[in-house]
């Protein structure tokens, strides 16, 4: 998997260059330099460099359109401040051409884990590879031509307030010096492929939040990149919009088979559009797999506060400041009922209420769709006996749906 004619650095020698290079960049800096460099790739593409039938290479194997190896980004220790392990042996893969996600809290390291992808910044340890091509092993002219093949889209959009929509999508082509005529046609193209060919004149003032984003997404994919980047970028649009933001992603992840890594808080935007998702705790990888999976079985409790947020399993506050985990006295005992699949018509509580003859208290629930199948969840009241609340966890169970105590209300 290892591309031969990149020379691979120890992780020693990563982490001094690491020490070397400072810590943080604004995202203006990041696009700004990304373009800069663009414009010399671009410029060397006539003359096909090594890392180009790399890449050639790379996609032929199918290896990951991006790979963590174990990798861990320690920010040193200052003054009063102890170091903080930013990323914490971190090892991901995205498939090409698939739309891979990755949520966490406030703080989980999703903007670190960012820029090592963008390559600004590099990991303490691990390695952090690009269609296969280890960005640690690489000189600058190498660096910049890995850049090229990585757009970036932002939580607020980044276009310059003095260019109009149709100048923001041509700038990165601009810097790289292709022809003007070129440019036309492709903004003309892409514009039209984000669904803003009558608004190419408009400066980004008299643009809605979508179609400033709209904007974006046809700027980052001026270039044809092999991998966009979403960082946040719906986090600042109402939920409407954040839906058609997804699907023209969704589009045109189909039509150009750019992989795409959405970073998100938000659970919903992994639902409607990942195939796959990692969930970040603390820096750390605390679940990961096919999306369906993971949100109809949530393992790590982030993940389970995840998607109760999203799902509509978030009991009432009241309720939930009355849960308890000890049943001693209790009247009530709340259960999770998940649906997935064909399973998700059956009249489970009616069955539960004539086959123990109890009452059932509907406390939450929602019903979703998730890649094409049907998902739910029920958040369940039954009177707390030990015996039938171990019954109706055989029942549910028995009719082929997923069962766990929630907890207990005196
Ligand atoms: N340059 C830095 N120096 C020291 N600590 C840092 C630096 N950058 C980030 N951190 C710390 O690393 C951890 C992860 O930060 P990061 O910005 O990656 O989280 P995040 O998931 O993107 O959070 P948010 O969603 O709030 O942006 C945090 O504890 C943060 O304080």
């Amino acid at each position: 998997m290892a591309i031969s004619t990149v020379s691979p650095r120890s992780i020693s020698a990563a982490a001094a260059t690491t020490t070397a290079r400072p810590a943080t960049f604004s995202l203006m800096d990041a696009l700004v330099g990304r373009v800069g460099d663009l414009a010399a790739d671009l410029r060397s593409r006539v003359t096909p460099t090594g890392s180009a039938a790399q890449h050639a290479a790379a996609a032929a194997m199918d290896v990951p359109a991006v790979r963590f190896e174990a990798v861990s980004r320690i920010f040193p220790a200052r003054k009063s401040d102890p170091a903080v392990a930013a990323l914490d042996h971190v090892s991901l893969d995205v498939a090409p051409g698939s739309i891979y996600g990755i949520i966490g809290r406030s703080g989980a390291g999703k903007s670190t884990l960012v820029r090592l992808v963008n390559g600004l910044d590099r990991p303490t340890q691990g390695r952090v590879l690009i269609d296969g091509v280890d960005l640690a092993g690489l000189d600058a002219p190498g660096l910049r031509a890995l850049r090229r093949r990585i757009g970036m889209i932002f939580q607020h959009f980044n276009l310059l307030s003095s260019r109009t929509a149709a100048a923001n999508v041509a700038l990165p082509l601009e810097l790289a010096g292709v022809p003007a005529e070129t440019i036309r046609t492709r903004v003309a193209e892409l514009l039209d492929l984000v669904g803003l060919a009558d608004k190419a004149n408009r400066y980004p003032a008299e643009l809605s939040g979508g179609q400033k984003q709209r904007v974006g997404i046809a700027r980052a994919l001026a270039t044809e990149p092999k991998v966009l980047l979403s960082d946040e970028a719906t986090s600042a649009l109402d939920p409407e919009t954040t839906e058609q933001i997804l699907a023209l992603l969704k589009r045109v992840n189909a039509l150009t088979g750019v992989t795409i890594v959405l970073i998100t808080h938000e659970m919903r935007v992994i639902t409607s559009i990942c195939d796959r998702v990692a969930v970040l705790e603390g820096g750390r990888v605390v679940e990961e797999g096919a999306v369906y999976g993971v949100f109809a079985h949530p393992r790590a409790e982030t993940t389970r506060r995840l998607v109760a947020a999203v799902n509509g399993t978030a009991l009432p506050p009241e309720l939930s400041a009355r849960l308890r985990a000890d049943p001693a006295g209790a009247s009530l005992t709340v259960l999770r009922i998940v649906f997935t699949g064909d399973e998700a018509t059956e009249p489970i509580l009616s069955r539960l209420s004539r086959s123990l003859d109890i009452e059932v208290n509907i406390l939450a629930g929602r019903i979703d769709e998730i890649g094409g199948a049907p998902f739910g969840t029920l958040v369940v009241g039954v009177p707390s006996r030990p015996d039938l609340v171990a019954a109706v966890t055989e029942l549910v169970r028995s009719n082929g749906l997923g069962v766990e105590v929630l907890g207990h209300v005196a």
